[in-house]
């Protein structure tokens, strides 16, 4: 495990990204996606990934998990096991709820008893005990949400990879989210890498908000989000803060646009 020094405090890093550039296709048909990127994500932390649209931040959240090639430059995430959780729960239609949390555990042999066992319990740490034999077509957006973090969290991940998680949920569920997210992020000890166009989201939820330049993306700022936890997304602290962020990546998007 690599240790890096901040602030003069040792501490563990468990993704490190060091000029990493991702270049899609070739020739006069290249794309730029991402241009000597850098970031390193301590145990247990939760960074949150802000950006124009287009900027690069689902592809980021692609290499780290290694479902695509970077171009140039070293990452390392030291073998760690990552999941992943996006806008569309993608949950499987046919199968029940707990069929759809056991399926990770089934993929990795796990026995039949104890998978049982285990989606049981996480289905207890998403708050959804007694949903287990519905279909997912029976939940709203916000429970299917919850089944794709009892599965994600099926995979037994030290890192979570969420891009725009809460996106398509309306603002009092997302409220609840945060909670349930940021409590479960406590208790199982995980590192979070975060995508949102929510700027409110990021301050709520992160220890540091990562910005990204317009495509192709380069970090541009590192904010470190110091407020006392739990915060709520409607307190003055965070919208100050929010604010300012977006007055950043406002000014970003117009310098793009010029
Ligand atoms: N597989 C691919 N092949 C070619 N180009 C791609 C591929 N995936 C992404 N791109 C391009 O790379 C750039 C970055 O895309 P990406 O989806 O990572 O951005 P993003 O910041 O997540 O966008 P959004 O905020 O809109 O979700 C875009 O111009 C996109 O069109």
């Amino acid at each position: 495990m690599s240790i890096l020094e901040t602030s003069g405090v040792r501490t563990a890093s468990v993704v490190r990204i060091e000029n990493v550039s991702k270049t899609y296709g070739s020739g006069s048909n290249a794309l730029l996606a991402l241009d000597r990127v850098s970031l390193d994500v301590q145990q247990g932390e939760f960074v949150c990934l802000l950006g124009a649209s287009g900027c690069g931040k689902s592809t980021l959240l692609s290499l780290v998990a290694g479902l695509d090639k970077i171009s140039s430059g070293t990452l390392d995430t030291g073998g760690r096991k990552v999941a992943l959780m996006f806008q569309e729960a993608a949950l499987f239609p046919w199968l029940s709820v707990i069929g759809n949390v056991e399926l990770p555990l089934r993929m990795q042999g796990v026995g039949k008893a104890e998978r049982r066992q285990r989606a049981l319990e996480l289905l207890e740490v998403v708050r959804l005990e007694g949903f287990g034999d519905k279909r997912p077509h029976e939940l709203s957006g916000g429970m299917r949400q919850r089944v794709a973090l009892a599965r994600a969290l099926a995979q037994d991940a030290d890192i979570l990879l969420m891009d725009e998680p809460f996106g398509a949920l309306d603002a009092m569920t997302r409220d609840i989210l945060h909670d349930e997210l940021e409590r479960i992020w406590r208790e199982q000890n995980l590192t979070v890498l975060f995508v949102t166009h929510n700027v409110r989201e990021a301050v709520r939820l992160g220890d540091r908000v990562i910005l990204l330049s317009s495509r192709p993306g380069r970090v541009i700022e590192d904010f470190a989000i110091k407020h006392p936890r739990p915060r709520r997304i409607d307190s003055p602290e965070v919208s100050g803060q929010a604010a300012e962020i977006t007055d950043r990546l406002r000014a970003e998007v117009a310098r793009h646009a010029n």
